[in-house]
């Protein structure tokens, strides 16, 4: 097989560009005779007003927005992860404090200073204020004030052994909501009366505004006992601290936060999806080169694609669910598909399953139709976007995108797929694929047959979820994915190549 790696990681490169979060505020935010217009939506600017941003993406969106702003921007606070200005140069600015924090994506004391000094800035506001509240995935760690006694390593704890055990990212947040002072609805509460906008990039499946970031200006409607319940489902209830016990039990965040939407005292906030799936969707159709969530970084992966020769399709932009059952999906319809584009006359046998599949990927029937009436005269390109998660066994590192490239090799090896040659990249739009520095790998269907042969097992390093210390090794660690961080969060992509072997 022909280096797998260069194509896949190019296509890939191109989804993360299309989705920079600066294009985002350039086309949805503007001053114009004394107003901030957000999407349409006009607020007076009475006198310069403030900013506060936490997460992966906002270092590009807060840039933006001061430049969007100019002599309108008082002062402003934005926690962004720690690393982050190796690959960005630290904007100088006299009104914007950039605070780092959250290594590898869990809350430290950093985020937690950085907390501090936004609720300070915030709590100072006053009904004639306009705050700006930048939010992108990532957020969650980067504004941990853990609601009092719990400490921050306790909360930490529970949510790394509710993530180990693959919960999903609104389950972690359901719980996350009930014990930070400032999530679920609390950022907007310490801003109260101040007139509040947050614009939020979404790095969730469906763009839930109340989970993103665990919602820090958005009312937790959750129900009570629902932290609870998360924790009870993944056996962990008996094991927390009492601290936690306590402020779950007994759920004044979540009782004051009924009460305030009640009293109708969250009119002050109103809270923006910048590039939601309706409007990339509507963007798209205009054909407007304005980008936003993880549509519109599939749809660049596929154009890049195409212009490099290949068909290509987008799967599904929903993916989620355990690591395992998608390696599992993902190789089987690699298998038909080889089977397909080497002999046509398998389309009806392929259908079947791959009509089965697609309701499993939450792709549509489209995509069937699409993939079996191509003439395969190029190699054939699935694009597919979502977020996966892994329930951590092992002790070894890695991250769910490293799982999954090694899982689908192992899948595919399993497979024994002759005509054709399969690879297949798995990365974070982040550019940190859990606690690594990888953004993620790509596993090939010759990659089990090579590692052997470099006296390397895959299973073994897959089972002990060692995934990184696995592509570390392999190949002179060059199915590696390593891009430092992006500037931006859409959730991962994946792409798989199939290409016919040559007779
Ligand atoms: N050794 C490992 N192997 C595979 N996945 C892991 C490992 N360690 C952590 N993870 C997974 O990585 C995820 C966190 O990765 P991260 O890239 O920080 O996610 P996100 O950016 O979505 O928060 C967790 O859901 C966890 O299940
Ligand atoms: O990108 C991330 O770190 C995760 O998707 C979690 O992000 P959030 O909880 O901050 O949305």
């Amino acid at each position: 097989m022909s280096n797998p790696v260069q194509p896949l990681k190019e296509i890939f490169l191109k989804s993360v560009e299309a989705v920079q979060p600066q294009r985002l505020i350039r086309n949805q935010v503007k001053v114009t005779d004394r107003h901030l217009v957000v999407k349409g939506d006009a607020y007076e600017l009475r006198k310069p007003c403030y900013l506060v941003g936490f997460g992966k993406a906002v270092l590009g969106m807060a840039t933006e927005i001061e430049a969007v702003l100019r002599d309108d921007l008082q002062r402003g606070v934005v926690v962004v992860p720690s690393g982050i200005f190796e690959n960005y140069r630290k904007p100088c600015s006299s009104k914007l404090q950039y605070m780092e924090g959250g290594e590898n994506n869990l809350p430290d004391l950093n985020a937690q200073e950085g907390a501090a000094v936004i609720k300070e800035l915030v709590e100072k506001l006053t009904e004639e204020d306009l705050l700006i509240v930048l939010i992108s995935g990532g957020g969650s760690a980067l504004l941990p004030l853990p609601v009092p006694p719990i400490k921050l390593e306790e909360k930490l704890d529970v949510v790394k052994a509710m993530a180990r055990r693959g919960a999903s990212i609104r389950e972690l947040n359901c719980l996350r909501k009930q014990i930070s002072l400032l999530k679920g609805g609390g950022l907007a509460e310490v801003a109260y009366p101040c007139r509040t906008i947050s614009l939020v990039l979404s790095d969730i499946v469906g763009d839930p505004l109340d989970f993103i970031a665990s919602a820090p200006t958005v009312p937790n409607r959750d129900p009570p006992g629902s932290a609870i319940q998360v924790l009870k489902k993944y056996c962990l209830y008996e094991a927390i601290p009492d601290s936690l016990r306590r402020v779950l039990e007994d759920g004044s965040q979540v009782s004051r936060n009924m009460e305030l939407v009640v009293n109708e005292e969250y009119r002050h906030v109103r809270n923006y999806i910048i590039g939601s799936n309706y409007l990339n969707l509507k963007l798209v159709f205009i054909r407007c080169v304005v980008a936003g969530n993880n549509t519109i970084a599939a749809e660049a992966a596929k154009e890049e694609a195409i212009n490099r020769g290949f068909q290509s399709v987008i799967v599904s932009t929903e993916i989620d669910g355990d690591v395992n059952r998608i390696s599992k999906i993902y190789a089987r319809m690699a298998c038909n598909l080889a089977a397909v584009i080497t002999d046509p006359g398998r389309r009806d046998k392929a259908r079947v399953f791959l009509e089965g599949a697609a309701s499993e990927l939450r792709a549509g029937k489209r995509f069937v139709a699409e993939v079996l009436d191509m003439d395969y005269s190029r190699p054939l390109c699935l694009i597919f976007a979502g977020e996966p998660t892994v329930v951590v066994s092992g002790s070894g590192k890695g991250g769910r995108n490293q799982q999954l490239a090694l899982a689908f090799s192992v899948e595919v090896n399993n497979l024994g797929i002759k005509s054709a040659d399969i690879s297949f990249l798995s990365c974070g739009t982040d550019g940190m694929d859990g606690p690594t520095d990888a953004a993620g790998a790509v596993g090939t269907s010759d990659l089990v047959g090579k590692a052997l042969a470099e006296n390397i097992n895959p299973v073994g390093y897959l089972s002990n979820n060692d995934s990184y210390g696995f592509y570390e090794k392999y190949n002179g660690g060059r199915n590696l994915i390593r891009i430092g961080h992006t500037g931006t969060n859409v959730m991962d992509i994946h792409v798989m190549i199939i290409t016919p072997k040559t007779q």
